[in-house]
């Protein structure tokens, strides 16, 4: 649904450094696919090239991003180029970026941030009814209408961070990109996270994009990896056979220094 096809990104236009170089890569239907790397090695600028964000000074500089995307139930499909991924966002693209302190506005309660970031359409009828939609869908996943109502100072950095994939979530995009969505969170809080991600991909049957440096959390969750290195993608498959048999030495160096392999692979996927 998704096509990366030869694309090089960076930034500035006089004096341009390149952050991706040369990359294909496809983003499936109904799958979740994780990109690691080591810090610098590209994986969120590819990530907002997908996104089809602009606004840091990114550019493409070569080769083309292309999406199809077909909405669940009605057969409706719109077929779109990065340029003009902008006008899909919420609706069919979401994205969840790094920290979720810093994006959500400490001045607002939660309610009036997520209600901000829907289409119009959604905002358009019953203020009430839309909240209870809201609220029940929260709740689905263990959170409590109560959050709605509160500023995010007042939640833990892991409530937050599962408000934002719920909000992600709640229109039923196509395509979910999550840039390292449970960094600098406890393990445990890590776990609910990740287990809520790969539930909402089971229920909405999308495609989520997962960055991580965490290999470990590539292993819990994704279905495919691909490995970033210096811009390029070194290697690329199904995460259990790059686990099984990495090809690529930075990848197999990866692999070698995880403390070890966490067990939970099977219960937290399908
Ligand atoms: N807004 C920007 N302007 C200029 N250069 C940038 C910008 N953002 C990233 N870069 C550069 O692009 C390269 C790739 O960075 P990027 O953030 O994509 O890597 P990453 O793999 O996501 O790293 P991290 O895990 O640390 O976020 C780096 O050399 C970085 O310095």
């Amino acid at each position: 649904m998704i096509k990366v096809d030869n694309v090089t990104v960076g930034y500035g236009t006089t004096a341009f450094v390149k952050a991706v170089d040369r990359v294909n890569l496809t983003i499936n239907d109904n799958e979740i696919l994780g990109i690691a790397g080591e810090s610098g090695s590209g994986k969120s600028t590819l990530m907002r090239a997908i996104y089809g964000d602009f606004s840091t000074g990114l550019r493409i500089a070569s080769g083309t991003i292309t999406g199809r995307f077909a909405r669940n139930g009605t057969g409706a499909v719109t077929e779109a180029e990065s340029h003009d991924f902008g006008q899909l966002w919420w609706d069919q693209i979401s994205y969840i970026p790094q920290g979720s302190m810093s994006v959500l506005n400490p001045l607002m309660k939660v309610e009036k941030q997520v209600v901000d970031g829907l289409p119009k359409r959604e905002r358009q009828g019953n203020r009430a009814e839309l909240r209870r939609r809201i609220a029940t869908f929260l709740e689905g996943f263990g959170l409590e209408e109560s959050v709605l109502d509160a500023f995010p100072h007042q939640l833990s950095g892991g409530m937050r961070q599962r408000v934002l994939v719920a909000i992600a979530a709640f229109v039923n995009p196509r395509l979910i990109l999550a840039d390292e969505p449970t960094t600098a969170l406890d393990v445990v809080v890590q776990k609910k996270i990740l287990l809520m991600m790969v539930e909402i991909q089971r229920r909405q049957r999308n495609s989520l994009v997962l960055v991580s440096h965490d290999l470990g959390v590539h292993y819990q969750i994704t279905d495919r990896l691909v490995v970033m290195y210096q811009g390029k993608i070194v290697e690329a498959g199904p995460t259990a056979g790059i686990f099984a048999n990495p090809q690529h030495e930075y990848t197999q160096t990866l692999i070698a220094s995880l403390p070890r392999i966490d067990g939970t692979r099977a219960e937290a996927r399908r």
